[in-house]
């Protein structure tokens, strides 16, 4: 039986990957700040907590950090910790990187100072290219990162890029493009708009205030996402991916596919207000997964539509289930 240590285990991604592992036969070993029952909804909401060994620690404490690999003995780790909203990290830039970069950095000096043979995931992002003004990403084009997250996230990346080079760890990152789900939560525009579109839809509320909805993103299916990392780590070399569908949509179209799923007309339900603007933002990014596709046999199967109608169908089952129907 193999084991997998999770860093970041209660998130979106944590819970996912959790599942899929648990599947494969892995023992899961959970690491998250806190494990109250609070925190553990999404492992919950996927019936999976009783059988993840959690542990309450946080990445950014390297004695902690070595203590679990040590005694645990890994085959992979995932590291997915770090706090993962862009817009919060214009407002928390010092704590954004500390957790994300150092977090990283305290995992990888871990491995190179125990010298064991365990395989490393680190969470790269796709907002790690930032403004490449229409240019369609690839594992060669150069970072341009446009946020404090996309800074920490580069700087990640750059520090597994180094360690694998210099000290021969398998170490990969994945550079994901957003992706989605029941489990993402409301702070992320997609299941903003949703949750609020459901409201809306049961007479619950009235408008939908977004920020700048001219943008335009690669969103895709978390799920199918958290494959692509387990993918990385079964490979004979490590090496970096981008992650993604390869199909661009507006904001404005995943907005209109969400409404019209409930047969609403958007325009009548959404303003703008500059509160939620940042100080700077992605405008347009498009990514290319060919190498995800030819070296891992990894692609996507959802695009952003897909993805609106399945969070709309999930927002409509919970409801349902939380009022009894
Ligand atoms: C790849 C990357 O993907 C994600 O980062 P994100 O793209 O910033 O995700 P988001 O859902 O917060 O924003 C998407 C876009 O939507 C615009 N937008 C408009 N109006 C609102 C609004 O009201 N709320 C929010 N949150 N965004 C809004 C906002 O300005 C931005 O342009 C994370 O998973 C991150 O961890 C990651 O790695």
């Amino acid at each position: 039986m193999k084991t997998a240590v999770i860093f970041g285990v209660s998130g979106q991604d944590g819970a996912f990957l959790s599942r899929l592992l648990l599947e494969k036969q892995y023992r899961v070993i959970g690491v998250c700040r806190n494990t109250g029952n609070a925190f553990l909804n999404n492992l919950d909401l996927l019936n999976i907590r009783h059988r993840i060994e959690l542990i309450p620690s946080s990445i950014g404490h390297f004695d902690h950090v070595k203590q679990i690999v040590q005694e645990y003995k890994p085959d992979e780790i995932y590291n997915l910790a770090g706090q993962s909203s862009v817009s919060r990290s214009f407002e928390e830039p010092v704590a954004t990187f500390e957790g994300i970069s150092m977090g990283t950095l305290n995992l990888l000096e871990t491995v190179r100072t125990l010298n064991l043979p365990v395989k490393l995931y680190n969470a790269g992002s796709g907002d790690c290219f930032g403004n490449i003004k229409g240019q369609v990403a690839t594992e060669e084009t150069r970072f341009n990162p446009a946020s404090p997250y996309g800074v920490a996230k580069a700087c990640a990346f750059w520090q597994v890029a180094a360690y694998r080079d210099a000290y021969g760890i398998f170490a990969c990152t994945g550079l994901l493009f957003n992706h989605e789900s029941y489990l993402r939560p409301a702070q992320f525009v997609t299941q903003k708009i949703v949750k609020t579109a459901c409201r809306i839809a049961h007479g619950k509320c009235s408008e939908l205030i977004l920020g700048n909805i001219g943008i335009e993103r690669d969103w895709g299916w978390a799920p199918e996402y958290v494959v692509a990392m387990w993918k990385m780590l079964q490979q004979e070399t490590p090496d970096d991916y981008i992650i993604a569908t390869g199909t661009t949509i507006s904001l404005e179209d995943f907005i209109r596919a969400v409404f019209q799923r409930l047969n609403l007309d958007w325009k009548k339900y959404v303003t703008t207000d500059h509160r939620f603007l940042r100080p700077s933002d992605i405008a347009t990014i498009r990514a290319n997964p060919q190498k995800a596709e030819d070296r891992l046999g990894w692609k996507a199967k959802f695009t952003g539509y897909d993805v609106a109608r399945m969070m709309v169908e999930a927002e409509l089952n919970i409801e349902g289930n939380q009022l009894g129907l």
